[in-house]
């Protein structure tokens, strides 16, 4: 059995966390922590994987608090940057343990990343628009974020340039903002969960790639498969397509 933590556990992927983790045959959850809660080992309760839903402005100082305690750590929580990555694999590095932070672990938008930077090279234009709950407090998305760096890094290993784009005027910035170069859109609407499209357009053609989560359980698969396999993979993993073999 192995023995998970969750913090973030009141939270909205948090509790849905904490659901699948009891369901799971393989699994004990041992731990429910929140806003207020210590990590130690003692709030720990003997737990060897704790799961990071809490909120971006914490994530990092939670990451690092629970590696001193002596955990390996998935991370579901976005906001992250190049120098956290670095403070965390130090840390994970320094320590043995293995940190796994994935912007997404929906099977389907983990694919669309792939998919779109396979597309990327082979088209002049590409722009992302992500679509959440309004309740979400940063943008734009995780997700999004780490779709556009793939595709700006598609096409730069492709040795393509700058996308065609005339547009001389924009004081409302309504062009969306720009993530390595590619325009990147965010849209806050009553009713969604977590959707995004990739819109690859050329000369009389268009591909869109399209994700949509309509249901938090979407994610589960994925973070299930992160705690079975975290242990096998010591310092820092970004992304979950490390553990699909794609
Ligand atoms: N990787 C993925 O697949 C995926 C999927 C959905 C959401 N997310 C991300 O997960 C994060 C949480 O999303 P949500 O919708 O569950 O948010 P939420 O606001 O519903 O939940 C966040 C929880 O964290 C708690 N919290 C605040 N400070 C804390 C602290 N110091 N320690 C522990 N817990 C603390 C809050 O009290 C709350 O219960 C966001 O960054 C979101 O973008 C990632
Ligand atoms: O609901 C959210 O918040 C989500 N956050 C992640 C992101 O920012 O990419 C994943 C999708 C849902």
């Amino acid at each position: 059995m192995i023995a998970v933590a969750v913090t973030g556990a009141k939270g909205r992927m948090g509790s849905t966390v904490v659901d699948a983790v009891t369901a799971a045959p393989d699994m004990e959850l041992v731990a429910e922590l929140d806003a207020g809660d210590a990590i130690s080992a003692e709030t720990l309760k003997g737990a060897r994987v704790a799961v990071d839903f809490s909120v971006p402005s914490v994530t990092e100082s939670n990451v690092h608090a629970l590696l001193d305690a002596g955990v390996d750590v998935v991370v579901g929580t976005t906001g992250w940057t190049e120098e956290s990555y670095a403070r965390v694999r130090s840390h994970a590095e320094e320590s043995g343990r293995s940190v796994l932070i994935a912007p997404n672990f929906a099977i389907g938008a983990v694919l669309a990343m792939r998919f779109a930077a396979l597309a990327a090279p082979y088209f002049e234009s590409a722009e992302v628009i992500e679509m959440h709950h309004p309740n979400k407090v940063d943008a734009p998305s995780g997700t999004a974020a780490a779709t556009a760096r793939g595709i700006a890094a598609a096409r730069g290993e492709a040795g393509l340039g700058p996308m065609p784009d005339a547009t001389e005027s924009d004081p409302e910035g309504t062009r969306g903002g720009r993530i390595d170069g590619v325009p990147v859109h965010a849209v806050r609407l009553r009713g969604l969960t977590a959707s995004e499209e990739i819109l690859l357009g050329n000369p009389g053609e268009q591909l869109v790639i399209r994700t949509d989560s309509f249901d938090r359980i979407s994610f589960m698969p994925g973070v299930l498969l992160a705690i079975r396999g975290i242990a096998e993979r010591p310092g820092l993993t970004i992304g979950l397509d490390a553990l699909m073999d794609l």
